[in-house]
């Protein structure tokens, strides 16, 4: 029976035929609009209609900051400039900060040596180019996240700001190592041999060998040759005027016997330190010419990186004290370099196996480290009289280097 009409008129057939029509208008309307929605949003572009909905809730710090005002709360679909697709940005922005946020989680926690750098040298996915990434007319600054621009904010590699320059046998890998555990100091592992053996292969090829750096990260690097080379001093300042240079010096007696130590370990049948040291052993002269000795006479080195560095830009760091007391050494290797004190007490203990003071946890792992068998070798017994004469030797040039560098190591008594 048909419905009643309106007042309680009896009902026309024609009344309920054009509600019908007009019903289904209305459904296929809402089914078109639905549809045309649905295929908006398949296309990426419901973030732009829907921008206040997909945002992540206190997405400001990722939609609304960085994008030029673009992502600021309330913005919707009629927010945009003319020609912009409005609350894009915004959306592609806290989009590509999730992205960023796996690719940090999937990245080492703390990348170590060369190789390791190689497990995140890849662009994080989805992060450059695009639309979204930094499009015409985006500064630096208004450059939203996911940008190539972020990226390399987030690590890049640069040339050293400091380098431990020597000297051999001093101490140089036990610094490094050291330093490593200062959240905001990154090092190669290896060492470069660049302002000595790798000149000629530029600076571009000397700093893809760094590891990436965040700023305020200092990029380091260790080689001990480059304190005794003639041209590494005007080589580096060539490279920055700035860089500061650590030198890690030991008493050059107990230097010389551990630089003849480490031949003797790779050529057992090299002759006895004793006859090395003597160009004629009667008449007790000295051999200047072999390393062992030469390197050793540390004022005379010293006299050429003053001539391309002020002293107060090199410092000094005493070989035995980094052995009784890392701890103390390590504070003033961190001023130095304007780092905070982070590195203490409380990250070493001695080894008495060892006979050296060991890390508690090395850099990026919970275990104890200390240095490998190649640090710390037993050395030979050297005849009392040679060692007597080479300390006769090396005092003038001792004293030398305490009135030079203000510091007195107490190699001679
Ligand atoms: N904590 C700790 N553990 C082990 N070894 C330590 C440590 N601190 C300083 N040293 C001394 O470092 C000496 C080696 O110096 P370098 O690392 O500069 O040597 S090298 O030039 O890189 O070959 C090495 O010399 P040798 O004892 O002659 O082997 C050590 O005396």
């Amino acid at each position: 029976m048909a419905p009643p009409g309106p007042a309680g008129a009896p009902a026309t057939s024609a009344e309920p035929l054009s509600r019908s029509i007009f019903r289904r208008f209305l459904l296929m309307l809402c089914s078109l609009l639905t549809s045309l929605y649905v295929f908006y949003c398949l296309a990426e572009r419901c973030q732009s209609l829907a921008g206040p909905l997909v945002r992540p809730s206190g997405g400001g710090g990722g939609g609304g900051g960085g994008g030029g005002g673009a992502g600021a709360p309330g913005r919707g679909a009629l927010a945009g400039g003319p020609g912009e697709p409005a609350g894009w940005p915004a959306a592609a922005h806290g989009k590509r900060l999730l992205q960023l946020q796996r690719w940090r989680r999937r990245r080492p926690a703390v990348p170590r040596d060369d190789g390791e750098e190689a497990a995140w040298d890849g662009e994080p996915p989805g992060l450059a180019g695009g639309p979204g990434g930094s499009g015409a007319g985006s500064s630096a600054a208004e450059a939203p996240p996911g940008t190539l621009a972020l990226l390399l904010d987030e690590g890049s590699r640069r040339l050293p700001q400091a380098i431990i320059i020597g000297v051999k046998k001093g101490g140089t890998r036990a610094l490094l190592e050291f330093l490593r555990v200062h959240p905001d100091v990154r090092a190669v592992g290896a060492e470069p041999h660049f302002f000595d053996r790798s000149y000629d292969k530029g600076l571009a090829w000397y700093r893809d060998l760094m590891p990436r750096t965040l700023d305020g990260q200092i990029t380091m690097e260790k080689t001990p040759s480059y304190f005794v080379t003639r041209e590494a001093p005007a080589r580096i300042s060539a490279m920055s005027k700035d860089t500061k240079l650590i030198v890690v010096v030991r008493d050059p007696v107990t230097r010389a016997i551990s630089d003849y130590t480490q031949t003797l370990s790779k050529r057992p049948d090299i002759p006895t330190f004793e006859s090395l040291t003597f160009k004629n052993r009667s008449t007790g002269l000295i051999d200047t010419s072999w390393s062992a000795i030469q390197i050793g006479i540390y004022a005379k080195h010293l006299e050429h990186w003053l001539r391309h560095f002020p002293l107060g830009q090199m410092l000094f760091v005493s070989g035995e004290r980094l052995i009784s007391d890392p701890a103390g050494e390590l504070g003033r290797v961190q001023d130095f370099l304007g780092l905070k004190r982070i590195i203490t007490d409380k990250h070493f203990y001695f080894n008495k196996t060892k006979g050296f003071p060991c890390l508690k946890k090395a850099e990026g792992s919970s275990k104890p480290h200390c240095l490998g068998k190649t640090k710390g070798r037993t050395h030979p017994d050297i005849d009392r009289d040679v060692v007597r004469r080479l300390r006769d030797f090396y005092r003038p040039f001792n004293l030398k280097f305490y009135q030079m560098t203000g510091q007195d190591f107490g190699w001679d008594g």
